[in-house]
């Protein structure tokens, strides 16, 4: 599980563990650990050319202790300061090294910047507020307009760090450096999009419980319901399937591929007599009509043929229930949904909350987090970085998708694999982070080659699933 903590938690904890040691002492490992990854990235040190831009904090002070790192490696190094504030020794140091420092007239910054192999965000960090100066923003647009490749110092300039949000233009980097931990920024979108890659340096933080955490494959390992010696189809969790209308029949086909790629051991579909069949056709081992369940999945391809009533009852039964696309619409903020999973898009999300859907969009955590507490369920919202949130405040959020994945009918597989995982016995916050971990690892398959269907990523699941079991090399559990 990797864990994104607040800025508040990490000043905490930075000033616990500076307490304990010399002066200087974290900034020189983030430095270190930042000169390192951009030695890593460039594949060289010695003659490249480094331009840093460097604003009034401490994340300036990092690009300039990294600059001086090296530039004592053979590096040329400049540094643009974009404030008279600029970290004071920091400037000495990378001065001494043999590196320029100063304002962008006085090095020349279009120059500089145009000829760079790497530039280097030190504009702000986690004390950094959305809405760039314009002489930083013209920094910065030289070096995208050069095509050169930006390494963010802890995130790009210009996120808003504890929630994702991009509400001002900001830094679209090619690699982020973070210290510490992660912040929120780095997992939620549309900041999340704006880091490239993650690199973690670790920096000796003791931090509390995160808020918001990012499944990795280990964690799937850990939560798959992989059926026991003693497991029969009973045991293994039995799913009921309320999807598709005379309207949308392949939604039902669709919803009980993604279902039955999951570790149920038995499908229940509910639905109109024709849909039935062509579910039956595509998959024979499916159990028409009503019976004992574990879990329900209601929702995909309803259409005009969604039965409110019905579904209100099956909302309010015992079995935990998974709600999506049309069954949405029998959500209301009474009663206790504490076991329902709904798995909104945007658009749809924006519908409950009663808000703009480019609002969702722009304040993804914020959203999610609210309609669980509203509706006292657990939220999937989905999108290229799909953000899971508790009623009691619990968010993860997956970061493994492919934009492939933006494909007709990849709703319906994430909603009958969800089910299935809520059938087996997990959590709606398990079910909902496994799910989406599984579905975006099956894309990723499917679309190894290029454009792949809704069906063809259900198709993928039983190998994504088999490869992220595998304990080690050639060793399927
Ligand atoms: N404190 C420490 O010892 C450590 C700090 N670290 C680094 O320090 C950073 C945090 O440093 P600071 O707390 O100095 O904060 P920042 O470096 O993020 O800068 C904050 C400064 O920028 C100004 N500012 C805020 N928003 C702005 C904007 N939109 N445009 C221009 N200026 C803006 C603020 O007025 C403030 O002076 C971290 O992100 C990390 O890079 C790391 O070195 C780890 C250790
Ligand atoms: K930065």
């Amino acid at each position: 599980m990797r864990h994104a903590h607040t800025v508040e938690q990490v000043r905490a904890a930075e000033a616990d563990l500076m307490a304990k040691l010399p002066e200087g002492t974290l900034m020189q490992r983030a430095a270190t650990g930042l000169a390192v990854a951009i030695s890593n990235f460039l594949g060289y040190t010695y003659g490249a050319r480094v331009v840093l831009l460097v604003g009034s904090g401490d994340n300036g002070g990092d690009a300039l202790y990294a600059g001086q790192k090296l530039a004592r490696r053979g590096a040329e190094v400049t540094a643009v300061l974009l404030s008279d504030k600029a970290h004071r020794a920091g400037v000495a140091a990378l001065v001494a090294a043999g590196g320029r420092a100063g304002s962008p007239e006085e090095v020349g910054s279009v120059a500089a910047i145009a000829a760079a192999d790497v530039v280097v965000d030190g504009i702000v960090g986690i004390g950094g507020r959305p809405g760039l100066k314009p002489e930083a923003l013209a920094t910065v647009k030289v070096a995208t307009d050069h095509q050169v490749p930006i390494v963010a110092v802890d995130m790009p300039s210009g996120v808003d760090v504890d929630t994702g949000e991009t509400p001002a233009e900001h830094v679209q980097a090619t690699l982020t450096v973070t210290f510490g931990t992660h912040k929120i920024c780095h997992f939620v979108d549309p900041a999340a999009a704006a880091c490239g890659p993650v690199h973690l340096v670790d920096i000796g933080l003791e931090l509390p419980p995160a808020p918001v955490a990012s499944l990795q494959a280990a964690d799937i390992r850990d939560l798959y319901p992989v059926p026991r010696g003693e497991s029969d189809k009973y045991s293994r969790g039995v799913l009921g399937l309320m999807a598709g209308s005379s309207q949308y029949p392949g939604a039902a086909v669709i919803a009980t591929s993604g279902a039955l790629a999951g570790p149920i051991g038995m499908l229940r579909y509910v639905g109109p007599g024709k849909v039935a069949d062509a579910v039956r056709a595509a998959h024979p081992e499916i159990v028409a009509g009503e019976g004992r369940v574990q879990a329900w999945a209601i929702g995909s391809g309803l259409g005009d043929e969604l039965d409110i009533g019905k579904v209100r009852e099956l909302l309010d039964a015992e079995e935990p229930a998974l709600l999506d696309a049309d069954g949405l619409k029998v959500l209301d903020e009474s009663g206790d949904h504490t076991d329902v999973l709904i798995t909104p898009h945007a658009g749809e999300l924006s519908r409950l909350l009663g808000v703009e859907r480019g609002v969702v969009e722009a304040e993804r955590l914020r959203h999610a987090r609210e309609a669980a507490e509203r509706f006292d369920v657990t939220v999937l919202l989905k999108g290229s970085t799909t953000v899971i949130a508790t009623p009691d405040g619990q968010v993860r959020v997956n970061t493994n998708a492919t934009a492939w994945l933006a494909t007709a009918g990849a709703g319906d597989v994430l909603a009958g694999l969800c089910g299935s995982l809520l059938a087996a016995g997990l959590t709606p916050l398990d079910a909902g982070s496994v799910g989406a971990y599984l579905h975006a690892a099956a894309a990723r398959l499917a679309a190894a080659d290029g454009p792949a269907t809704a069906m063809q990523v259900a198709g993928k699941v039983a190998e994504a699933t088999r490869l992220l079991l595998r304990r080690d090399h050639g060793d399927p559990r």
